[in-house]
């Protein structure tokens, strides 16, 4: 008899999870008649191909996760047995499919599988033949008698251990990923090992004694090795003279090309943790078995190296925090920011104070087992510590309190140590909350926080979140698929080689999440989490665990909106405000030039730049909330002053010889960065009706002014065109605005009957210049009404004035966001006066800067026809209608 060969390619179907198909057993795959029609296509097409010399109507089953899309790495080759037509549903027909074998996919399938047309499998044919040996020490059968009824005893005696291991897993509710694994073990020894391991977790979750002889503790045959010495490999080594012999030194058992890892893994086994060293040792044993030049070989060594690349317990050297040197540290690198930085001292004091009661409640605790106290003498001792952990904790300000815990240590501290299940206890972990900047670009953020790591003498490396929308950035991808890699979290603690650095989350605002690939916030919530991140599991990593519970996270945002909040519920926020002019000019001064200067390659001597110099470039040059821009414009100035330095050196005869200057003049400004972009920010100087200045506050902390223009059009019908791409909430502002000015024409005077229609022939243009940028929100509301009523009554608007708020169809004058920076953005416009809803009070004296808030007169306002009397005077209300505004305003 022949035995049945795979063809050499397939059409490949994707099945869902939870199912996974594995040889000679069956499943049933729900298709549209689209699909189906795909399907038959695809097998017709193949039976005249190139797999003519295989079984006709074959197809390929690909399990793909649900939530993800991705495809694993193995398959199983399947027989068609039969197509149904559902009875349930219209247009829906369930293939039956019986497994063949397992197959390997080729490495450059897409995340998102479809019905894919024959697909080259690159292994040579498999035989379809079940396996006859059964490994004897790999035998299933007494934990499947176990697990199944009774009534399947007789029938699972006389099955091949290879099919009895996919059975078991395929009825015992084995999750999905595990599936996935199994079926990507050709290796049937290996696999029943994996199967009984997991089989062995099934039975002590429901509480099952497993049965006689085979305990949890016993590994099996694969694992031989370990056995026989007791210890993990690492350990065999380094005794290996003792165990000649019996021949289990394991270095002789290893490939050459795989001695330097194996010499690394005993260099740092002391470091690692005990499921670390349990899947090294895993591992390098199948590793050894896989021959070099597959593709498997690769993926497993690559999994061994980032094992071995990984801190685990390797931690920075012992430090103390100096407070005084930590608050000299953050003025030399920054200036002003006196908020965050007296934030950023109060977070180092409490955290060293926490550090310090811990490890006095340590040092005590060793000191209280190692002497041999009697049992009364230990509870007096015990009641007395209590005594004066709670002294210290009186110490610390009730809000912290909360987060200390100082840990209980049993008797024996090395069954803890050795002990995955649970965190260690001799090491401290700050369970504080995380510290959040948030505030526009190029205000200091990231700055702060190097500034931080350097003065905590922690390695510091920076995530970049922008972007992230795939889960698996952040908790890697699982081996099983092509190219996997671990996630951000990982590679950081790759890269820093301690765990315990300062990693900063950058744009944590720029996370995606509730996405298509999985929910990357949700991933970081685990990360962040001192309950839980501990014992933080990336996918790539498998069973090893990574302890993330020594890391101080920092994090930074441009905005809070879009954090998740249950993210955002886990960070203390510290807002830095952009800054305005005189602090720009300042930490121009004192850290951008002498900085350039030095990039140059000059000292201060040789390129000067006075205030008058820097302010022009600042008000000119940039506009901005941070300094991000103003360094590269000063860069420039620099540069340029550098080649001239260098040109007056060189050998020329010294009538062509021009005198150097180093001195940077106003005429240099012009000429080195051209003419300027912006210029001074000046409200318009041509007052005509219908123009108002509104104030803008971009989201990215940015706030100016926002020039609403109205114009009557001639000829029209009253209608209201809007322009300058304002967004569905701002157009429906207008509107409003736009129904409340009609109403109240006649008081206004712009009527003089009640049935007169205000408009008499025109249509109202509505512009907002600089029309591609987007704009939206309410807050235009006051000064949209201004408008109207300026251009209704032809009485202009005074440029000094600037308005901002939100107005309900009443006339109320409701609270608006981004007060500060719209503000700050005024007052670098030459505003003198803002109105703005009386709400919005408490805004401007916390927020606003003293500087700032001197400068400019606030007007509040409760009620819109207050705005109007502020900017008109009580004149504006000509016409007769006066009752009915007393009756309106008392609404
Ligand atoms: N107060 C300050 N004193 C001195 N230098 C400053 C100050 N604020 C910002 N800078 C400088 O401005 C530059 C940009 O700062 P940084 O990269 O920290 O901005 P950021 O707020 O993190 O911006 P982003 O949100 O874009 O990441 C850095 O060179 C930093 O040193």
């Amino acid at each position: 008899m022949t035995t049945p060969l795979l063809p050499s390619s397939l059409p490949l179907i994707p099945l869902r999870s939870p199912q996974v198909l594995f040889p000679h057993l069956r499943a049933s795959i729900p298709l549209s008649s689209t699909q189906l029609s795909l399907v038959i296509d695809a097998v017709q097409s193949n039976l005249g191909g190139k797999g003519g010399n295989g079984e006709r109507g074959m197809i390929g089953i690909v399990p793909v996760a649900d939530h993800d899309r991705r495809v694993g790495r193995w398959g199983c080759a399947a027989r068609i047995k039969s197509i149904q037509k559902s009875s349930d549903e219209d247009d829906l027909y369930i293939l039956l499919v019986e497994g063949l074998t397992r197959i390997r996919l080729p490495r450059s399938l897409p995340p998102v599988l479809s019905i894919l047309p024959s697909i080259p499998i690159p292994t040579s044919p498999y035989s379809l033949a079940i396996p006859a040996t059964i490994p004897s020490s790999t035998d299933l059968l007494p934990l499947a008698l176990k697990l199944l009824p009774e009534q399947l005893h007789s029938r699972i005696n006389a099955l091949p251990a290879s099919l009895l291991a996919d059975i078991l897993v395929t009825i015992l509710g084995v999750d999905w990923d595990s599936k996935v694994e199994l079926l990507g073990i050709p290796d049937i020894e290996q696999r029943c090992d994996r199967v009984r391991e997991i089989l062995l977790d099934l039975m002590s979750s429901k509480g099952i004694q497993p049965p006689e002889g085979i305990n949890n503790e016993k590994p099996s045959k694969s694992n031989a090795l370990i056995v026989r010495s007791r210890v993990p490999l690492g350990l065999t080594s380094s005794n290996s003279k003792s165990n000649t012999s019996s021949n289990t030194n394991p270095l002789d058992k290893l490939p050459e090309d795989l001695q330097p890892l194996f010499k690394l893994y005993q260099k740092r086994l002391s470091e690692l943790s005990k499921t670390a060293i349990e899947t090294l040792d895993r591992e390098l044993k199948r590793l050894s078995k896989i021959p070099p030049q597959s593709a498997e070989y690769g993926v497993a060594k690559t999994y061994i190296e980032w094992i071995l690349a990984l801190p685990f317990k390797k931690v920075s050297e012992n430090y103390e925090i100096d407070l005084k040197n930590a608050r000299d540290k953050l003025d030399a690198d920054h200036e002003g920011l006196d908020k965050i930085k007296k934030r950023v001292i109060e977070y180092l004091a409490v955290y060293r104070l926490k550090r310090q009661l811990f490890v006095e409640s340590q040092e005590k605790r060793k000191l209280q087992n190692s002497s041999n106290l009697s049992n009364e003498q230990s509870q007096s001792t015990e009641k007395l510590d209590k005594e004066v952990e709670n002294d210290l904790l009186e110490l610390i300000p009730s809000s912290e309190r909360q987060s200390i815990s100082i840990p209980n240590i049993p008797q024996n501290d090395k069954n803890i140590i050795e002990n995955d299940d649970e965190p260690s206890t001799d090491v401290y972990r700050d369970k504080g909350p995380i510290l959040l900047l948030v505030g526009p670009p190029g205000v200091g953020k990231t700055s702060i926080a190097k500034s931080l790591a350097n003065s905590l003498g922690r390695k510091f490396h920076r995530i970049s979140l922008g972007g992230v929308r795939d889960e698996a950035e952040i908790r890697g991808h699982r081996r099983t698929y092509v190219g996997a890699l671990p996630g951000l979290l990982v590679q950081a603690m790759r890269k820093v080689g301690v765990s315990n650095p300062l990693i900063l989350l950058d744009e944590l605002d720029k996370v995606e999440h509730g996405g298509f690939h999985g929910d990357p916030s949700a991933a970081l919530l685990e990360a962040l989490d001192p309950a839980q991140n501990w014992n933080f599991h990336d996918h790539y990593m498998g069973d090893v665990p990574i302890d993330l519970s020594q890391v101080l996270f920092i994090a930074t945002a441009n905005q809070l909106d879009s954090i998740s909040w249950p993210l955002l519920d886990r960070c203390e926020v510290i807002e830095c405000s952009g800054y305005i002019t005189p602090e720009k000019l300042s930490i121009a001064k004192k850290f951008l030039l002498p900085k350039q200067i030095k990039e140059c390659g000059l000292n201060d001597t040789q390129i000067k730049m006075n205030e008058e110099v820097l302010e022009k470039v600042i008000i000119d040059y940039t506009r901005e909330a941070g300094v991000r821009n103003l360094e590269r414009q000063i860069g420039k100035l620099c540069r340029s002053k550098a080649v001239e330095f260098s040109i007056s050196r060189e050998p020329v005869s010294p009538q062509d010889k021009q005198a150097y200057q180093p001195n940077v003049v106003m005429e240099d400004v012009e000429r080195i960065l051209g003419i300027s972009h912006y210029g001074r920010e000046r409200p318009e100087t041509n007052v005509r009706p219908g123009v108002i200045n509104g104030l803008s506050y971009n989201g990215s902390g940015n706030g100016g002014l926002l020039i609403i223009e109205t114009l009557l059009i001639p000829g029209g019908s009253g209608k209201l065109v809007t322009t300058g791409r304002l967004g569905e909430v701002f157009r429906e502002s207008i509107e409003l605005c736009f129904t409340w000015v009609k109403s109240r024409s006649l008081s206004l005077g712009i009527t003089t009957s009640p049935s007169e229609n205000p408009l008499k022939g025109y249509d109202v243009h509505y512009h907002i210049p600089e029309g591609a940028i987007p704009k939206d929100g309410p807050s235009a509301g006051i000064a949209t009404v201004l408008a109207f009523v300026s251009l209704l009554t032809g009485r202009p608007i005074d440029v000094e004035i600037a308005v901002t708020g939100e107005m309900s169809l009443r006339g109320s004058c409701l609270r608006i966001g981004g007060v500060k920076e719209k503000v700050i953005g005024a007052h670098r416009a030459g505003v003198k006066k803002i109105v703005l809803p009386r709400t919005n009070r408490p805004d401007v004296m916390t927020d606003v800067p003293e500087l700032v808030r001197n400068d400019i007169q606030f007007i509040y306002v409760d009620k819109i026809e207050q705005a109007i009397e502020e900017v008109w005077g009580k004149d504006i209300w000509a016409g007769g209608d006066k009752d009915f505004i007393k009756v309106d305003a008392r609404l």
